[in-house]
């Protein structure tokens, strides 16, 4: 629903959201940590001299000796009491540290620090103390009294030394980070910083030894001490235009975008992309997009946004909005034709990466919709006009953008990226729920449920089309899900759907009966008849292989479908006599296959067991046209495979197709065979050309066997397609000699060695089907 002052701003969600992010400049947050690397520094502590690092366990022990029990501040007084804190100080004024590096290494520290706090004037950091903690050691929650003027910052540096436990907590306005102080590595300094009145504590250390210089950040100069930046009232703003967008409020699912897309302002490669990583305004935006987002239940990801645009130019020498090509040509982009937009390299705010993939843009998701239109390409190229085409451009916009989308619709936004990212979800989502074991009550089964009810709106007339060989379709690999799932209300509404796709083809046929069986056998029977009816003109291979299938025992537990109409319609279908309304059109946009032997064995073993009648139509329909289905070529191949079945050998229409070979191959078998008794051979040619006829009178001839043709190259080639095309009993050489070159013709029996050949396999034939 749109409230009416909407409609008069005619805003939308993708133009309010970047308007409100648009006063978010400043990042940064009560606490902040990082690492960097440590080219090590000379540390010298009065009393123990110069301290190697990583710290030994030795000179721990040296350090502790000359350290104070630190104590802690309650109201005026210091105190030292081992059950609030627990732990060894040394004081900055005992404490050296130097080294050619180091100060630029505290230098970038600070840097750090002030950008993670947000602070934008210039800081300095004063050694406070030296701390080491021993196993035990720790120190309760506490706040840190101003211990110098303008201090408003506490910086925390741990030096490199092995231990475990001793991880730094700090708290804000109900807010907690965790920090685990130990660089990756020993040339390696992690460090922290957290506003002055952070409260904050250290767990106990549960073994070795922490060591850490405690520094307390100043501000220079006059004015207001740093304040953590503020955005609360803008979170709260923002989380509440989120929560109106997914309740609906921003219109109708189908009028408000399923996600909203906000592009970055800083250039990330994908490997550097991620929450983490992000640069000043881009930071403050991100963080506050997230506080938002987790508030008004939206998911928010960072991705990386790739635009491609292509269309028409035109040269022009003078102003407007040109650019110049590499060379000294000006060109004018005149319209933009197509445009495409993706998302990719998906990131979570934990920073771990999403495996999401390549996901469209849809329109009204940019934030703000024409952002694009004062930004300058990442890459462009002009093509320069050709005789039939005008000049050209391409170009490329690449950034990183921040993508959400209300929790409720992330179904929808998946499915609307398409089966190549639904499918797989979709498949996970199954697996999942198989390997929970829980019912279909369980709210993954749900999802799953639910998603699936969305790829199926929007489920392609062609999903893969043309389709590479026998790779299972999209949508075998969709019902094959499904059937994980047992979604019988889905698989019904999606085998109802595809039974008019065009699509179909035999190697759905497994996955499209595992899930028909968990319909009712009636049920699935009218599914697999409307699919039959629609595909069989076309490929009624894959439909007898269905059938044949189908009527094969049925998966464990489960009724045979009642395929008797699927059966009827595909004897109706069947190709061979040109009078039936059931062939296809001339015009087809699909060129039939020849009919295989694979579809006979097909069809007759699933009519056999399916329906005795139709059966018998089917065989007469065979042995009616045999055109279509070649005795030679086509039935006797499936009768040498039917009748080495057990359960189908002796049914009637095997027993006829059988008859049918036998007597075909007797009828051949009683023909005279004898060998060429003198040089006569079989002269009957389609040219009557003056050099064909000379051909003929040479085949005829009963005393030559050998004839040269001596003419020119054009005459050679046509006398020998002629002898080629007719099957002429004769070897042919070429002689290269003299000009023209001769085609030297030599008889042989060729024809008489295929008869024999044949004769031999019709007497095998018949002795293995008599
Ligand atoms: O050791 C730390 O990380 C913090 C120490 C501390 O809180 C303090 O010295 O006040
Ligand atoms: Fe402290």
């Amino acid at each position: 629903m749109t409230t009416p002052w909407m409609e008069e701003l005619t805003l939308s969600i993708a133009h309010e959201l970047p308007a409100l992010l648009s006063t978010v400049r400043t990042p940064g947050d009560f606490c902040t940590a990082g690492t960097i690397e440590l080219a090590l520094p000379r540390l010298t502590v009065q009393g123990v001299g110069p301290v190697a690092l990583p710290l030994l366990p030795v000179q721990a022990k040296a350090l502790i000796a000359v350290a104070d029990r630190a104590p802690y501040g309650r109201g005026a007084q210091t105190l030292v009491d081992t059950s609030v804190r627990r732990t060894w100080q040394i004081g900055a004024e005992r404490v050296r540290i130097e080294g050619a590096f180091w100060t630029r290494t505290l230098q970038a520290i600070v840097e750090k620090a002030a950008e993670g706090l947000g602070v934008t004037t210039a800081a300095t950091a004063q050694l406070y103390k030296l701390l080491v903690y021993d196993e035990g050691s720790f120190f309760i929650e506490h706040r840190d009294t101003e211990k110098a003027a303008g201090m408003f910052a506490t910086l925390v540096v741990a030096l490199p030394s092995l231990h475990t436990g001793g991880e730094l907590v700090v708290r804000h306005k109900g807010r907690e980070v965790r920090l685990d102080l130990q660089g990756p590595d020993p040339s390696m300094a992690a460090f922290a910083a957290f506003y002055a009145d952070c409260v904050h504590e250290v767990r106990p250390v549960t073994s070795g030894c922490r060591l850490v210089l405690v520094y307390n950040l100043v501000h220079e100069g006059r004015g207001r001490l740093p304040q953590p930046p503020d955005y609360e009232a803008e979170t709260q703003r923002i989380a509440a235009l989120l929560a109106a967008w997914g309740a609906g409020e921003w219109g109708s699912d189908d009028e408000a975008p399923a996600k909203l897309v906000y592009p970055l302002e800083h250039a990330y490669t994908s490997a550097e992309l991620s929450f983490q990583a992000l640069k000043g305004a881009d930071a403050a935006a991100a963080a506050v997009l997230a506080a938002a987002a987790q508030r008004s239940g939206c998911e928010l990801h960072v991705a990386l946004l790739t635009i491609e645009e292509s269309g028409s130019a035109e040269y022009s020498g003078y102003g407007g909005r040109s650019w110049r090509d590499n060379g000294d040509d000006e060109f004018e982009i005149v319209e933009v034709c197509n445009r495409s937009a993706v998302l990719s390299d998906w990131r979570c705010p934990d920073g771990a990466a999403a495996e999401l993939g390549v996901f469209p843009v849809e329109d009204g998701e940019l934030c703000p919709p024409d952002m694009f239109e004062d930004m300058d390409p990442d890459e462009q190229v002009f093509q320069e006009a050709t005789g039939n085409e005008g000049a050209s451009f391409e170009r490329s916009y690449r950034r990183a953008a921040l993508v959400l989308w209300p929790m409720g619709r992330r179904l929808e936004v998946i499915s609307q990226a398409g089966l190549p990212v639904s499918l797989p979800w979709l498949a996970s989502l199954a697996r999942r729920w198989q390997d929970s074991g829980a019912l279909t009550d369980s709210p993954l089964w749900q999802e799953a449920h639910e998603l699936a009810g969305h790829m199926l709106d929007a489920w392609p007339d062609r999903a893969d089309w043309p389709r590479p060989g026998e790779a299972p379709s999209t949508a075998a690999r969709m019902l094959a899900t499904l059937a994980q799932l047992k979604d019988a209300a889905r698989i019904e509404a999606f085998l109802a759907d595809i039974s008019t796709a065009s699509d179909y083809g035999k190697s759905d046929n497994k996955a499209l009966l595992e899930a028909a069986a968990l319909l009712a056998p009636r049920r699935a029977g009218v599914l697999i008849e409307r699919i039959v009816r629609a595909s069989a003109a076309k490929d009624p291979g894959a439909c007898a292989d269905l059938l044949a299938r189908g009527a094969a025992a049925p998966p464990p537990g489960r009724p045979a479908p009642d395929l008797v109409a699927a059966a009827g319609a595909l004897v109706d279908a069947l190709p061979g006599d040109p009078t039936r309304a059931s062939q296809p059109p001339a015009n087809a946009w699909w060129r039939r296959q020849e009919v295989s032997s694979d579809l006979i064995v097909d069809l007759v073993t699933a009519l056999e067991r399916i329906d005795a009648a139709l059966a018998r139509q089917a065989v007469d329909h065979l042995l009616a046209w045999p055109k279509t289905y070649g005795l030679d070529a086509v039935i006797l191949p499936a009768v040498r495979r039917l009748i080495s079945q057990a359960t189908i050998r002796d049914t009637p229409g095997v027993q006829r197709l059988r008859a049918a070979c036998v007597q075909h191959l007797r009828a051949r078998t009683a023909e005279p065979l004898q060998p060429p008794t003198n040089w006569t051979r079989a002269a009957t040619l389609n040219c009557r050309c003056a050099h064909c006829s000379e051909l003929a009178g040479f085949l005829r001839n009963p005393d030559e066997q050998s004839w040269t043709l001596k003419a020119a190259e054009a005459v050679r080639t046509h006398v020998t397609s002629t002898m080629q095309r007719c099957r002429c009993d004769l070897d042919l050489v070429t002689q290269r000699r003299g000009s023209p070159y001769s085609l030297i013709c030599t008889k042989n029996q060729a024809s008489y060695e295929r008869r024999e050949k044949q004769r031999r396999e019709d007497l095998q034939d018949l002795e293995q089907l008599a």
